[in-house]
């Protein structure tokens, strides 16, 4: 039976990952690379569903191996690819990166001179799925260039601020000219979200801030009912209107940072479903994305729900990983 309803719906970049096996060089010295699922929205559709949430992704894959190959992840990982979009014009996009642990992550997008995840039309959009997910969560990439950041305006109209409306503030500077003319979107964006969701470095781009508090009060300003500030290693932040929750980071041993913010989205569109207090949220989120932090990869990286309970326990969340998804030969 087709699914009418998703319960996390995700909205922008998807791809495929290849990420080096050989830890602590360039890539001009890797040999051997891994090829993952990847793209922060689609990372988190993964990170959802991997949690029991019925997830689905809007993107746009090219008519291509790669896309075919995305499409197939997607479905094995839990995701529904009903709305993806086959694109004729542009290749599925690759993104490979450098892993130097503990935090210094390069990541390497060839996706030039569009993607076809970008190129998502108004008119593509199923806009009753829209309408009815509980979550829908888009990123700022999406408001980089057209038609998608009409496309990304047109379900923040259909949304009517419904919660649960998220904009993770992901900012990668090679989709933009300048960091203000990302300010310039998203400020457009946020009185339509109930949730923002960044990094300092990403606040200070999105609102002028990178002091956590202060940051987390511009965006409750700007119109959001909650605001989340990340940390990495340092935790997180997060302000509504009369609550402030400070949860720390859960301590574990970095091997490549990169998706762990999508693996504490997932968690948190989770968490936010399930209605529980913000405390639980953060910390469960906070777990999430401390185990992607400890993986190679970014889409198979994110947890279940057992392996959250684990880490939070004290125990190791990776006893029974291969050596290969933890970058060891
Ligand atoms: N090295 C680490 N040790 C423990 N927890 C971590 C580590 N790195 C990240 N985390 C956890 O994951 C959460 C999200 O990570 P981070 O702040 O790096 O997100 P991000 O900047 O959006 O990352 P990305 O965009 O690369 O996925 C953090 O708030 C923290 O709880
Ligand atoms: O988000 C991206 O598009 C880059 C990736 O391919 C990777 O999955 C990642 O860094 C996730 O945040």
């Amino acid at each position: 039976m087709e699914r009418s309803v998703d319960e996390v719906l995700t909205f922008g970049r998807s791809g495929v990952d290849i990420y080096p096996q050989q830890i602590g060089v360039g890539l001009e010295d890797v040999r051997t690379f891994g090829k993952f699922l990847g793209g922060t929205t689609a990372n988190v559709a993964v990170a959802a569903a991997r949690l029991g949430r019925e997830a689905a992704i809007i993107t746009g894959v090219g008519d291509d191996p790669f896309g075919r190959y995305v499409r197939q992840e997607l479905r094995r990982l839990g995701v529904d690819d009903r709305h993806v979009v086959t694109n004729t014009e542009y290749p599925t996009p690759v993104t490979f990166c450098e892993i130097f642990p503990p935090d210094d992550f390069p990541l390497w997008f060839y996706r030039r001179p569009t993607a076809p995840d970008l190129q998502v039309r108004p008119d593509d959009l199923d806009l009753d799925a829209v309408r009815a997910a509980g979550v829908m969560w888009l990123s700022v990439t999406g408001l980089s260039e057209q038609p998608s950041r009409d496309a990304h305006f047109t379900v923040l109209e259909a949304r009517e601020r419904k919660p649960i409306t998220v904009l993770d503030l992901d900012y990668r500077p090679m989709f933009w000219e300048s960091p203000e003319a990302a300010r310039e979107q998203i400020a457009k964006a946020l009185p339509s979200l109930t949730v923002a969701v960044g990094n300092a470095e990403e606040c200070e781009v999105a609102v002028g801030e990178s002091d956590p508090d202060r940051a987390a009060d511009a965006l409750l300003d700007a119109g959001v009912e909650l605001a989340i500030v990340k940390q990495g290693p340092r935790g997180v932040l997060a302000k509504t209107r009369t609550e402030r929750v400070v949860s720390p980071p859960i301590m574990i041993t970095p091997l490549n940072g990169l998706g762990a913010g999508d693996g504490f989205g997932g968690s948190l569109a989770h968490g936010l479903l399930a209605g529980w207090p913000l405390e639980r949220v953060l910390q469960r989120a906070n777990a999430a994305g401390a185990i992607v932090a400890s993986r190679l990869e970014c889409s198979t990286a994110m947890p279940t729900a057992a392996e959250i309970d684990t880490l939070l326990a004290g125990g190791d969340p990776n006893a029974d990983r291969n050596l290969e998804s933890l970058g060891r030969e």
